[in-house]
């Protein structure tokens, strides 16, 4: 089976390399803005720092109708729009998302309604230094799951990624681990993009009090949803702090979307947190939202969620 990767930047490249190391194929579905151009072999920077020349088989939309397995490594503000340029992809193929924040695959639900979608987790930490130039900054865990009835089938996906990736596993809940993934995201990456710090300098005593009013705002938006699955609060923040620990160098991906100029992940993220309130107060939570679409002034992501 061949692979193919939709979303050709820096996770998505990263697991281009590791999939190729393991002898999978891989092709990649590229933006318009790559026709017409010469291709070169990407070039990975791995976790020791050696340079790996990996090649893989450029795809445009025109060639949805071949693919076999769509890993979708776009932001999440893109995913419905490149998803929109593949109408002849088979009602076969699954879909699996990997971006971060929630609210996307609903959509993607209603466009694609009989295929296989599946989502994945993943928290290996990768760089895009510039075109066909990428770093794989972390080696994490890959969680992979059914987020409809015709992808149940599909946990054997898991086999060929835990060897390329060297971690990856099913779950029948995915959206559990989405959910805790989105609740930490939600704490660290408008904080750390808001006060233009590292993810290690929230720990300093200055963030103390609004690490701990955000944190439980969020908290309770998240437990609420995720109903008798809920983690106690305390496993919340040693969770929170163990992240912050294991990332303290790192800026994190909202941080480096503000300083770059990009659009954000902060519909998806914090907008989710909002979206999810219902009558509770998230006062921190939301004036960290606004300040983020304050400060990215007009490079607003495209699509937008009611809250
Ligand atoms: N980087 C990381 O360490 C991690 C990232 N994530 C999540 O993974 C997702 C991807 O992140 P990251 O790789 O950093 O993001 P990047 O911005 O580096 O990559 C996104 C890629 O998607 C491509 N793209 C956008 N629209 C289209 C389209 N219509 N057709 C084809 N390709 C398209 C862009 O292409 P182009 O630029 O060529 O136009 C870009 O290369 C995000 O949700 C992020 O939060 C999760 C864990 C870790
Ligand atoms: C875990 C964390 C916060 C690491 O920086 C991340 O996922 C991100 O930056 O988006």
């Amino acid at each position: 089976m061949e692979w193919t990767i939709l979303g050709a930047g820096a996770l998505g490249c990263v697991m281009t390399g590791l999939l190729r190391q393991r002898g999978e194929s891989v092709a990649l579905m590229l933006s318009e803005r790559h026709r017409g151009h010469f291709h070169p072999s990407l070039e990975l920077i791995t976790l020791t720092g050696a340079h790996q020349l990996i090649q893989s088989r450029p795809r445009f939309p025109e060639h949805a109708r071949t693919v076999e397995c769509l890993l979708v490594f776009t932001k999440a503000y893109q995913v419905v729009d490149a998803l929109k340029e593949l109408r002849h992809l088979p009602a076969s193929t699954p879909i699996i998302l990997l971006h971060n924040g929630l609210g996307v695959a609903e959509k993607v639900q209603a466009l694609f309604p009989n295929n296989p979608l599946l989502a994945g987790v993943s928290s290996h930490g990768a760089i895009k230094e510039r075109d066909w130039l990428v770093r794989h900054t972390g080696k994490g865990e890959t969680w992979l799951g059914p987020l409809n009835d015709a992808a149940k089938t599909w946990s054997h996906l898991v086999k060929p990624l835990e060897k390329a990736l060297g971690h990856a596993e099913w779950s029948d809940d995915i959206a559990l681990h989405q959910r805790r993934k989105l609740a930490i995201n939600a704490v660290i990456n408008p904080l750390t993009a808001c006060n233009n710090i590292t993810n290690g300098q929230l720990l300093e005593p200055r963030f103390a009090d609004v690490l701990e009013q955000l944190s439980e705002e969020v908290y309770q938006v998240m437990s609420r949803l995720d109903g008798d699955k809920a983690e106690t609060q305390d496993a919340f923040r040693r969770r929170l702090q163990q992240v912050i620990e294991l990332t303290s160098s790192n800026h994190s991906s909202m941080h480096q979307d503000l300083a770059h100029g990009r659009p954000t992940e902060n519909e998806y993220i914090s907008g989710y947190i909002l979206a999810n309130a219902g009558n509770q107060p998230v006062p921190v939570c939301s004036q960290l939202y606004q300040e983020i679409e304050r400060k990215s002034g007009t490079a607003k992501p495209a699509q937008r969620m009611q809250h």
